[in-house]
């Protein structure tokens, strides 16, 4: 640090220049990245968010599928400070979604650095500053907010003789729409939210999804008489026990749904909710699959032993070829991956400390997006963020004041 020389110059990006930034680094510019910036700006604090992608929302524009619609009510998916436009429907579809977080970043005047991946971050004793290096240059700030989400690699599993299969074994990540795999026999492994409704995607093209259930899963209604299970559970919770709310919503979807068990999707020991705040597994929340999966469009299959060339062997014996196979497998944060020297996160890449409380950690980093809460987890902690970084931020004003922009660069001695 002591070795940069400053000159201003803001659209330069060379590997001998580090830039200095006057407020926080956010890195990722998905909703939560968005979300800490427009707070902290609302709170008269500037930010850079560097992202690694062409664009904002990167997993929704780049790495969803087309029929992809919010399964939770619009208002639990709002970020702070401005919501959706009144006349999107009670679940907007991914285009609607991504149309508002672009407006979102428009209306706070967010401008990401685009194609900026951070490959190491970490914070330097010497000088009090964390030091950001991206391919192509080194950021410097008093604060980093990580904002990379929890769902920033996909979860490939290593099942025996995967690489053999006769094509490319695709993630959920890739997958747009069952117009691919039209009158396909599909193996799609995992059955989360994502495979649930890949399976009902692929059902819509006369494509013949089978679907591998290894484990125990919850299946409940995305309502329930025209109430979102997500907003029911919500309300009951203020007032009553989580394992008593489970007991109610697990009725309630025997009543709708009928018994799950009998279809293979066997139900865990413990209630939906208790199990979210557990272990992080998301119950999947039903938009069809499960009638495609009673009249037997979707069949489903226990734990995969092997794939082979043509197909794969199941660990019941039994033996089936495929045309193609997806894995909906699920996804991991890269945390681990980039910041460095840092004991705030765990080795699976989320915050140590558990949702309401962790938002912050020492010398000035931050999370958001960790909390196994999706939007509303992300709303809640860019509030706290904001407040906190500036309160920091007045006390140090004065010394800001010197300076007439938020982004210098400086010059590294060799
Ligand atoms: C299919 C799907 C549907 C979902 N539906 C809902 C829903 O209906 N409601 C809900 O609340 N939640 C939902 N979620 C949860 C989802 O995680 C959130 O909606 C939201 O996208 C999280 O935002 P985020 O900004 O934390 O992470 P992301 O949206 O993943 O954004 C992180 C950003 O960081 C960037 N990045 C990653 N690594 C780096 C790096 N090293 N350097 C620079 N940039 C980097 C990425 O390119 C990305 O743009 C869904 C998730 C999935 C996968
Ligand atoms: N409309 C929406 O809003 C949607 C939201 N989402 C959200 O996105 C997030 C990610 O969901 P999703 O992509 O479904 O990931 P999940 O992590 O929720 O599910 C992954 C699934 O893959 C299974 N699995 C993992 N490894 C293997 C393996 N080796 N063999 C067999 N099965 C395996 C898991 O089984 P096991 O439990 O045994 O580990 C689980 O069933 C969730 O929060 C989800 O709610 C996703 C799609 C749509
Ligand atoms: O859809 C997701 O992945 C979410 O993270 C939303 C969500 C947060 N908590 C839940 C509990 C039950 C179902 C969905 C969610």
């Amino acid at each position: 640090m002591g070795s940069c020389s400053c000159r201003e110059d803001h659209d330069l990006l060379q590997p001998n220049f580090c830039v200095w930034v006057h407020g926080p680094i956010i890195v990722g510019a998905g909703p939560s990245g968005l979300a800490a910036s427009a707070c902290l700006s609302e709170n008269g604090v500037p930010s850079l968010i560097l992202e690694k992608s062409d664009c904002i929302a990167s997993l929704w524009q780049h790495r969803t599928y087309d029929r992809l619609k919010l399964h939770l009510p619009k208002h639990f998916c709002e970020l702070p400070l401005l919501g959706f436009p009144t006349n999107f429907p009670k679940y907007p579809t991914k285009r609607q979604f991504i149309s508002y977080m672009e407006s979102y970043a428009l209306h706070f005047s967010i401008k990401p650095r685009f194609n900026q991946s951070v490959e190491k971050a970490a914070f330097d004793h010497s000088s009090g500053f964390w030091r950001v290096q991206t391919q192509d240059c080194e950021y410097i700030s008093k604060w980093l907010i990580v904002a990379t989400g929890e769902n920033a690699e996909p979860v490939i599993p290593e099942i025996p003789g995967i690489d053999n299969f006769k094509v490319p074994v695709l993630h959920t990540s890739m997958y747009k729409s069952g117009f691919e795999f039209k009158n396909q026999k599909v193996l799609v492994i995992g059955c989360g939210n994502s495979g649930m409704e890949v399976g009902l995607d692929l059902c819509r093209y006369n494509a013949i999804p089978h679907m591998v259930v290894r484990n125990t899963v919850h299946v409940l209604p995305r309502e329930m008489f025209g109430v979102s299970t997500f907003g029911v559970a919500m309300s009951l919770l203020k007032w009553l026990p989580l394992k008593l709310v489970d007991k109610f919503l697990l009725l309630m979807s025997n009543f709708i749904l009928g018994n799950t068990d009998e279809l293979g999707l066997r139900r865990p020991k413990t209630g939906p909710i208790e199990l979210k705040n557990v272990t992080g597994k998301t119950p999947v929340l039903d938009v069809g699959a499960l009638s495609q999966i009673r009249s037997g469009k979707i069949k489903v299959a226990e734990g995969v032993k092997e794939i082979t060339r043509n197909g794969a062997k199941f660990i019941d014996g039994q033996e089936m070829e495929f045309d193609s196979i997806i894995l909906a497998t699920g996804y991991r944060s890269n945390v681990p991956t980039w910041l460095k020297g840092c004991d705030f996160f765990t080795k699976e890449g989320l915050p140590r400390t558990p949702f309401p409380h962790g938002w912050k950690g020492e010398n000035g980093v931050y999370s958001i997006g960790f909390t196994g809460r999706g939007i509303l987890g992300t709303a809640s902690y860019a509030v706290k963020i904001a407040e906190d970084i500036a309160e920091q931020w007045r006390t140090i004003q004065d010394l800001n004041n010197n300076c007439n922009s938020h982004v210098i660069l400086l010059r590294k001695h060799e």
